[in-house]
């Protein structure tokens, strides 16, 4: 029987995929799978019991990936899942920094019990009329699954959308409509948009993408929109740019102490993937994947290993090696199988970055002095006997 855990609260109808081999507990020290959302887990041991954490969302950064990957641990987020969540909240927010819909419904609320709310209103409105996003240009920076749907739905509302991402998938690019111009340099986004949203995972390569430099290139007036990470536009910059008013306004999903309370701020209590669409997508594919991988040794959208698929295994055994990527390791763990007599069935090996991970198919069952064999070889992280 393995346990699993719920770190964060994670949609019932993908709890209910977990199989009858899963038992929930509460107790993290002895889960062998984990299930989380936001909850921070840098600082939580990462125990010998633990095989894999599924983050049921994109963003990883609260889980330390690299050093799960050392210990065997695989990382699973759901691309994609939430996105469409993301891009709708993102539309309402630039409607929100472009119309003062927040200050008007305010106002209305403090006319409570006044007969001639109708006229007073025809009066007030004035204080609070906007500009239209039609016609405005909206820079995209990160065209992957939410950015590229903002791009297409900005598009269809009819701005002009220009989008940098060095990295973009051919997948996305196929994806993208035809009106979105691809800018290779940055700098033209911070230069020529109206509105900027960010949609890159928050990286030591993506800190402070929005800073000093860049603020300082942008047309006066513009509005900046962070769905992504709060870290990803540099604070003290912002507030500076908010307060000589070269920032109209900045919209953002992650409440800070330094950008609540700021009249031009729009903050909203990370509420991206919080619908029930996205909450049960996330959850149903996050419970897949892990329920996949722990019964059957396959790895799907893993942030740390490599994608591995071999179906259910219908012969004696199964093993799951994880380990450096380096040369001359399969044909070390093809010669301790050779010698024990074990005929391999079938075979798979895949690698990500500096990691790798070896599935093998075995006409007997791995014993554990053979697993001890392959553990040994100089490069094995972990060894995993599946059946
Ligand atoms: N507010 C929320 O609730 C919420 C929900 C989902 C995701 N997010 C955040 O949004 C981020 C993006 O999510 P996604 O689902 O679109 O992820 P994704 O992986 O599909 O897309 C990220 C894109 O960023 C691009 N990229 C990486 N580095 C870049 C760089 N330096 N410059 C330009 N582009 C770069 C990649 O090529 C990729 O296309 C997540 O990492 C997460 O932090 C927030
Ligand atoms: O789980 C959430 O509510 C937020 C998820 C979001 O930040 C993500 O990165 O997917």
């Amino acid at each position: 029987m393995f346990k699993y855990t719920c770190l964060n609260p994670i949609a019932r109808l993908g709890l209910d995929l977990m199989t009858d081999a899963f038992v929930e507990t509460d107790k993290y020290e002895e889960a062998n799978a984990v299930l989380v959302r936001s909850a921070k887990m840098h600082d939580m041991e990462l125990g010998e019991e633990l095989l894999a954490i599924a983050r049921a969302g994109a963003g990883v950064n609260n889980i330390p990936v690299e050093e799960c990957a050392k210990k065997g641990i695989v990382v699973f987020n759901t691309p994609g899942a939430n996105a469409n969540a993301v891009k709708e909240l993102v539309i309402a927010g630039m409607l929100l920094a472009s119309r003062d819909i927040i200050g008007g419904v305010n106002w209305v609320d403090t006319q409570e019990g006044n007969e001639n709310v109708g006229a007073a209103a025809e009066k007030q409105k004035k204080q609070y009329a906007g500009e239209e996003i039609y016609g405005k240009k909206l820079g995209v920076i990160g065209l992957g699954a939410i950015g590229a749907r903002v791009a297409n739905a900005a598009s269809g509302l009819g701005m002009k959308v220009l989008g940098y991402d060095p990295y973009i998938s051919v997948d996305t690019a196929w994806n993208l409509s035809s009106t979105v111009e691809h800018i290779k340099d940055i700098n033209e986004i911070f230069k020529n948009c109206d509105f900027i949203t960010v949609h890159v995972p928050l990286t030591a390569d993506t800190k402070n993408t929005i800073d000093d430099k860049a603020i300082e290139l942008m047309k006066d007036g513009v509005v900046i929109l962070n769905f992504s990470r709060d870290g990803l536009v540099n604070e003290d910059a912002l507030l500076k740019g908010l307060e000589n008013g070269k920032i109209k306004k900045y919209v953002t999903d992650f409440a800070t102490p330094g950008v609540i309370g700021n009249e031009d701020t729009i903050v909203i209590p990370h509420l991206g993937a919080s619908t029930k669409e996205a909450e049960d997508n996330c959850a149903v594919m996050a419970v897949n994947q892990l329920v996949n991988y722990i019964e059957n040794g396959n790895i799907k959208n893993s942030v740390n290993f490599p994608n591995c698929d071999l179906g259910v295994c219908e012969v004696a055994g199964r093993v799951g090696i994880f380990h450096k990527n380096i040369t001359n390791m399969i044909g070390q763990f093809t010669a301790i199988l050779a010698e024990a007599g074990i005929n391999i069935e079938k075979m798979t090996n895949q690698s990500k970055g500096d990691f790798a991970y070896t599935l093998i198919d075995t006409a007997a069952t791995v014993t554990d002095d053979l697993k001890a064999k392959i553990a040994a070889v100089d490069g094995v992280i972990k060894v995993r006997v599946v059946k």
